[in-house]
């Protein structure tokens, strides 16, 4: 009988720690291809669901643009700014409450990577969806959640989203599941491993920031990420005839810490849902978009909100997207840290290790619900 290491284990998994199958479904850009006119039923959403393109437009509110170099610096005057913000609103002193409270998602700028590493990126994105159909089929997602093809599919009633997504574990490097990467694009992994580097970066000083506001210590929740952890999800939602009619992805929240999006400069697509109206996202060039994910949402007893948001597609132009997952070790416990937990704020979660949170994730994701 063979035996596995516990390093080849742990490749297998990617670090996900369990394994799950979903059903495969069709490629949309390969549809697309072949008849850019049709949309199956099966990707026709129940009428409750349907993005009103119509009325999305009309809305004129901007996510909160963060200066990411001010915040490394910790700038005693924007900090005031910040401040002063907060207290227009009426809310907490200190801007990230008003911020995460108010939208949970921001736009972050001056972050410090390179134009030109974010442009390779995109550009090895873009290669990785332009393969071949049977050659992105050897990538094929398998049941350690990694590859090519939607996930969270479970029945051959279920809606599906107007996009095909490549999920791989960026970071770190013994949980990257090379026979699902794509390494027949040239220099696709040294560029993800460069990326991840960067990521990982901006990553860790939004989280001693969000430490320091929840009153730890500056490294209190890098310590619940002894090894960071980068899921990457690229999206490629084709152009659709009936953008009213789809979802490109429907309606969710990300399950780690923090999520760090790259979108594309010239195409509208992202959604937040903000006091129960859904908000285009609309891209600001050379920002990454952030927003909070259910464990930050656990960890700071509810203060700061893990975002419902949603994709959308149109018909003048394929979008992509790259986000990149910060999440936690497997066994961090999630729920309330003691800083968050008062007479008056008894905790709302209750403790549970990070593994099994994410399979109870999962579970939801498919059926669209939330954590409250
Ligand atoms: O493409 C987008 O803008 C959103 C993607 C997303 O929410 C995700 O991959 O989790
Ligand atoms: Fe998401």
């Amino acid at each position: 009988m063979e035996v596995k290491s516990e390093k080849s284990k742990q490749k297998e998994n990617g670090g996900l720690g369990f394994r799950k199958r979903f059903i495969a479904v069709p490629s949309v850009q390969e549809m697309v291809r072949s008849d850019h006119q049709t949309v199956p039923e099966r990707y026709i959403q129940e009428y409750e669901k349907r993005p009103l393109t119509d009325a999305l437009s009309s809305t004129s509110y901007e996510i909160p643009v963060i200066d990411f170099s001010l915040l490394a610096k910790r700038d005693e005057n924007e900090q005031k700014k910040l401040d002063s913000a907060c207290k227009e609103w009426g809310f907490f002193q200190v801007i990230y409450i008003y911020i995460y409270i108010y939208m949970s998602c921001m736009h972050i700028i001056n972050h410090g990577v390179g134009e030109e590493l974010i442009e390779r990126m995109r550009d090895r994105e873009a290669a990785c969806f332009d393969l071949p159909l049977e050659v992105k089929n050897k990538y094929a997602l398998g049941d350690a959640m990694q590859g090519y093809g939607q996930a969270f599919v479970e029945s051959e009633e279920q809606k599906l989203d107007w996009g095909d997504p490549f999920f791989l574990m960026a970071y770190p490097p013994q949980y990257r599941n090379f026979h699902n990467w794509p390494l027949i694009v040239p220099s696709f992994k040294e560029i993800v491993e460069e990326y991840s580097a960067e990521i990982i970066r901006v990553s860790e000083e939004i989280l001693a920031n969000l430490s320091l506001l929840m009153k730890m210590k500056e490294d209190s929740l890098k310590e619940m990420h002894k090894v960071m952890r980068l899921g990457m999800r690229m999206n490629y939602y084709p152009l659709c005839s009936k953008p009213e009619l789809v979802l490109g992805v429907s309606p969710h929240s990300d399950g780690g810490s923090i999520t760090i999006l790259l979108q594309d400069d010239d195409v509208t697509g992202l959604q937040v849902l903000h006091q129960g109206q859904w908000v285009p996202v609309k891209p600001l060039p050379g920002a990454f978009v952030v927003n909070l994910g259910d464990a930050m949402q656990m960890w700071s007893n509810g203060v700061y909100k893990s975002v419902e948001h949603r994709a959308i597609t149109n018909t003048r132009k394929a979008r992509m997207s790259i986000a990149m997952f910060v999440m936690p070790d497997n066994d961090a416990e999630m729920g309330p840290v003691d800083t968050m937990v008062c007479d008056n704020c008894p905790a709302r979660y209750q403790r549970v290790k990070y593994k099994n949170f994410m399979r109870s994730y999962l579970d939801r994701t498919v059926t669209g619900e939330q954590i409250k």
